[in-house]
């Protein structure tokens, strides 16, 4: 597996900057997520890696070495995007061999077909290898293209929303398997998601684009516990991070206009009053939608509360941030 560096790299369409000068270094091993909305930039991220598509400026390293004259295959990445792209008129265990039948790798047969039997067993799709691609739902060809990647033994794997035509269930299940097969293996993993539990749970590290800028990369825990920006706060948690007028609670630091809290980050019995407009009861967790003024405010608490609808509660701030009208944290 190889360290993969993005450095200065930005990509143009047109008049769309789809990268800006982005520059990155996933280390050897690392599960990256890239979090960001539609047209963030993440997907021509991925396409940079692959080879698929050249920078306008900047380059791309394997562990050190340029990637710049070399073409996706050379590069040796395994690539899952969201459409997948099996040979229809193959059987569910052709398309998962086929990566492995390359006449260069000249892998004998028996290791083909224990690597196909094993990746088909771990993406639950083993009982139907006898069937036509054409001939499977659109959940089960994605997972037949995971599996084409998860054969192959690449410098880095890239994956696109790989999980996102997937049922709750299966989804849950491939999460915790993508997870430790890359840890075992000590992948080194690009993913995209809009999946927070996934980006979450999966992630070694978190790239946040926001309009083709890379704006934070750290651990998941050091982006939710120490975000830089509103923007970067608003891609981790769930429910998301109240933002509301610094002063709300009463004096503000120099130069906040926003508070941000976690909805764990609120605490509740003292404070100023706030009217309980919802209880929403999960099972493990109830969330409560309170309203302050004009402001809606979202916090969890206790499973079994007896609190209704209508109520008054008094909060107030625990570890809150504080950002200036630009959305930069200043505190
Ligand atoms: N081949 C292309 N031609 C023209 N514009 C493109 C092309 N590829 C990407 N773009 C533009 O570049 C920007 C970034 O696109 P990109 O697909 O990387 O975003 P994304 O973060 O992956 O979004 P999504 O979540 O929708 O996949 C967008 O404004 C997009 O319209």
């Amino acid at each position: 597996m190889a360290e993969v560096e993005l450095r200065n790299v930005t990509r143009r369409f047109g008049d769309v900057t789809a990268l800006d000068n982005v520059s990155m270094t996933v280390p050897d091993g690392a599960f990256v997520v890239l979090l960001g909305p539609t047209g963030a930039g993440k997907t021509t991220t991925l396409r940079m890696v692959s080879g698929l598509d050249l920078p306008d400026e900047g380059e791309v390293f394997f562990d050190g070495r340029s990637m710049a004259s070399l073409t996706p295959s050379q590069r040796n990445v395994a690539m899952v995007f969201q459409q997948y792209s099996l040979y229809p008129h193959l059987t569910v265990r052709d398309n998962l061999a086929f990566p492995l039948r390359s006449p260069l790798l000249k892998t004998p047969e028996e290791i083909i077909s224990s690597k196909v039997q094993m990746v088909a067993e771990v993406l639950q799709i083993a009982h139907k290898m006898d069937n036509k691609a054409t001939a499977l739902s659109g959940g089960e060809m994605q997972r037949v293209s995971i599996g084409r990647a998860l054969v192959r033994d690449p410098s880095v794997f890239l994956m696109d929303e790989p999980l996102s035509s997937l049922d709750a269930k299966l989804r849950a299940d491939l999460r915790v398997e993508l997870k430790s097969i890359q840890s075992e293996r000590g992948s080194t993993l690009l993913y995209v998601t809009h999946d927070q539990i996934e980006a979450m749970t999966m992630a070694t590290h978190v790239g946040v684009l926001d309009r083709g800028r890379l704006v934070q990369f750290g651990t998941p825990r050091e982006i939710y516990e120490n975000p830089v920006s509103i923007y970067a706060a608003s891609r981790l948690g769930q429910p998301r991070i109240n933002i509301l007028p610094a002063d709300l609670f009463g004096h503000a630091p120099n130069g906040a206009t926003h508070i941000g809290l976690r909805p764990e980050h609120i605490r509740q019995g003292e404070g100023i009053p706030a009217t309980v407009q919802r209880v929403e009861r999960l099972g493990d967790q109830t969330r409560l939608h309170l309203r302050m003024d004009s402001h809606e405010v979202t916090t969890v608490t206790d499973a079994h509360t007896e609190l209704t609808g209508g109520e008054t509660l008094r909060i107030s701030p625990q570890n809150p941030y504080f950002f200036d009208a630009s959305g930069d944290r200043i505190f």
